[in-house]
């Protein structure tokens, strides 16, 4: 990676990851990673000697920044304090071995510690004393949950009053944010004072702040905490420490760690983006830059993959909403059917007979190899280029879901569309889409925060506030997210807990929704089709009583099977196909008045419908997919 030389240095801390710490050590180093704190169970259930462990990270270039936790240390009786020391020499002789210089203490939890400033100084101090005979400094810690001391600017005033070189503060981001202290007070910290900076965001939950921050960590840029503000107050004071990632987390713990360790770093190039987007000019200066981002100008196509029995279901369904097939793709079976912007390619060449997905989203970019080099230091992973002499040469990577991604300008003398023979099929209908108004793409539990943070950051996109909807077949979470512009929305979705074998809806549904400003003429012809999904009377009562719309408007509504929702800004009316081979369906989106949203709190509706429809046809034609 080639950065300015005043590029901070960048650490992850072992337990962020799954496995043992050799698994560990080797996915930090394999995505970048300067530096790791050590974990001490990871160290002690390794079985290497400190040496081995110090020469396993020199080989792979990684620094250990840090060795933690030291826990329970200040503020007790003078035996208590005498034994304390004695396992505080033993951790010394590891880092020493080790070759780590700063260990973290962190605020007291024991029953046995006394509420005293003066004593918690004075102890810290002595531990000062003996950690600087062998080089070592002390990083302490406020714990959100200390049981004397829980806020930064508590350990700060206890630092201060030790008054010893080798002893300094750990900021932690968590511990700070999710207890809403205010961070004003940072900036009065002296720079040479800050000696480690811990660096993790969380959604906003509800609970007690032991179990937020064990469980529910999350990397910046994934949660809901301002991690951009807080980077830049702590930058400004001139601290040149590592940034480095400590997030408790289970699904994390349990996932791939070179994946993880991948999206982990992710963040952090992000984070530093928008410090240096939006921060002061101290911090602007002292971080390091990704190239900048082209805007995304809108979704260029969508490809569709469909199975030989689904490709005549998607045809059909594109060509009811008014949809022309208007090229055939000069090497590969791929079609192109278009109505103004509204693109998607038809690509047949998928082996299962029955199987439809979202292969391809592809945006417009002004500059689409700038696009692709961002999405390459973003360690996105780059696709081989498959075209042949003469055809458009793509720029393409992989999101995690599987999804390939595209970065084109179609209006370019060597657009792709030229490699696209007309077909010479008669224009798209009068009434119809417009453009791709969002793809929804549903993700394996595992993969949604970093599929998340991969959108995000690679299309330069802002998350929208998270939804929850209590779905028919289980809970299903959501996260939408959207340039300034909002000519690119991606909606991401998880069930957010999948057990056993009561599969019944869609299983990972997929669906792109296409604006129109006439969304009854549409539905009208999808219903003369049969490919419009009916929706139940019970929602258009509840309908009525909720909003009293206009009686010629709810039997509208109720006769289209469109469904309705509204925000401060506008109103939204929209209707679905049914779904098309194993799980990719159309949605037809009506925006009023800037409506910002995507019709959420219909979803259940939807999804029982979806099953609905799924029995009704497999009553017909009993198929091997249904349940
Ligand atoms: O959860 C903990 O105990 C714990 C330990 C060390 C830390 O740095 C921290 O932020 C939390
Ligand atoms: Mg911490």
């Amino acid at each position: 990676m080639t950065a300015p030389a005043h590029r901070p240095r960048l650490g992850i801390a072992t337990v962020c990851l799954s496995g043992t710490l050799e698994d560990k050590l080797d996915a930090a180093a394999a995505a970048g990673f300067d530096g790791v704190e050590i974990f001490e169970n990871d160290f002690v259930a390794a079985a290497l000697t400190p040496e081995q462990v110090r020469a396993r990270c020199a080989d792979l270039g990684l620094a250990i920044d840090l060795y933690q936790p030291f826990r329970d240390f200040e503020a007790v009786p003078p035996d208590l304090h005498e034994a304390n020391l004695r396992r505080a020499e033993h951790k010394f002789d590891v880092m020493e071995r080790l070759g780590a210089d700063t260990i973290l203490v962190c605020s007291t939890v024991s029953p046995d510690s006394v509420d005293d400033d003066d004593l918690a100084a004075e102890q810290l101090h002595r531990l000062a004393e003996r950690a600087a005979d062998h080089g070592i400094r002390i990083a302490y810690e406020a714990l959100a949950w200390g049981r004397h001391v829980s806020t930064y600017d508590h350990s700060w005033r206890i630092v201060r009053r030790a008054d010893h070189p080798a002893l300094g503060l750990c900021l932690d981001s968590f511990h700070i944010l999710s207890r809403g202290t205010d961070t004003a007070a940072i900036r009065v910290i002296p720079a040479e004072k800050l000696f480690f900076l811990q660096l993790a965001d969380a959604p906003r939950l509800h609970m007690d702040v032991l179990s937020w921050s064990r469980h529910h960590r999350l990397f910046p840029g994934q949660g809901a905490f301002d991690l951009t503000g807080f980077l830049d107050l702590v930058l400004a004071t001139g601290y040149t420490g590592p940034l480095s990632l400590e997030v408790f987390n289970d699904v994390f713990r349990q996932a791939d760690p070179r994946v993880a360790a991948v999206d982990a770093l992710r963040s952090l190039l992000s984070l530093q983006e928008s410090v240096a987007r939006e921060g002061s000019d101290r911090a602007r200066a002292s971080v390091g830059g990704l190239p900048s981002t082209p805007p995304v100008e809108g979704f260029a196509f969508v490809e569709i993959g469909a199975g030989r029995e689904a490709e005549p279901q998607v045809a059909a369904a594109l060509d009811a909403l008014g949809l022309a097939r208007t090229g055939q793709h000069r090497s590969k079976p791929v079609a192109l059917w278009q109505r103004g912007s509204a693109r998607v390619l038809v690509n047949g060449g998928v082996e299962d007979p029955g199987a439809t997905m979202v292969a391809a989203i592809a945006v417009e970019s002004p500059d689409p190899a700038a696009s692709a080099r961002r999405a390459e230091r973003l360690h996105a992973p780059i696709l081989p280029r498959e075209h042949r002499a003469g055809e458009a040469d793509l720029a393409a990577v992989a999101a995690p879901d599987g999804t390939s991604v595209f970065f084109c300008r179609t209006e370019a003398a060597e657009g792709w569309t030229a490699d696209f023979a007309p077909t010479g099929r008669p224009a798209a209908a009068d009434v119809g889409p417009t453009a791709v108004d969002h793809v929804a793409l549903t993700q394996q539990t595992d993969d949604f925060d970093g599929a998340a943070l991969f959108y995000r950051t690679v299309f330069g996109l802002h998350p929208e506030v998270p939804a929850e909807v209590a779905a028919p077949f289980g809970l299903v979470r959501s996260l939408s997210m959207t340039d300034a512009a909002q000519r690119v929305r991606i909606a991401l979705s998880v069930a957010a807990v999948r057990r056993g074998d009561w599969a019944p809806g869609v299983p990972h549904p997929q669906h792109v929704a296409f604006a129109t400003d006439d969304v009854e003429q549409v539905a009208r012809r999808l219903r003369e089709r049969g490919l419009l999904l009916a929706i139940p009377d019970n929602y258009y009562d509840d309908l009525d009583a909720r909003l009293a719309l206009p009686s010629d408007r709810l039997a509208s509504m109720r006769e289209h099977s469109l469904m309705y929702d509204r925000d401060e800004h506008g109103a939204f009316l929209h209707c679905y196909t049914p779904v098309l081979g194993s799980r990719v369906f159309f949605e037809v989106v009506h925006r009023i008045g800037g409506y910002r949203g995507y019709g959420a709190s219909n979803a259940p509706v939807r999804m029982a419908a979806h099953r609905r429809a799924r029995l009704q046809r497999s009553r017909r034609a009993p198929a091997p997919d249904t349940h």
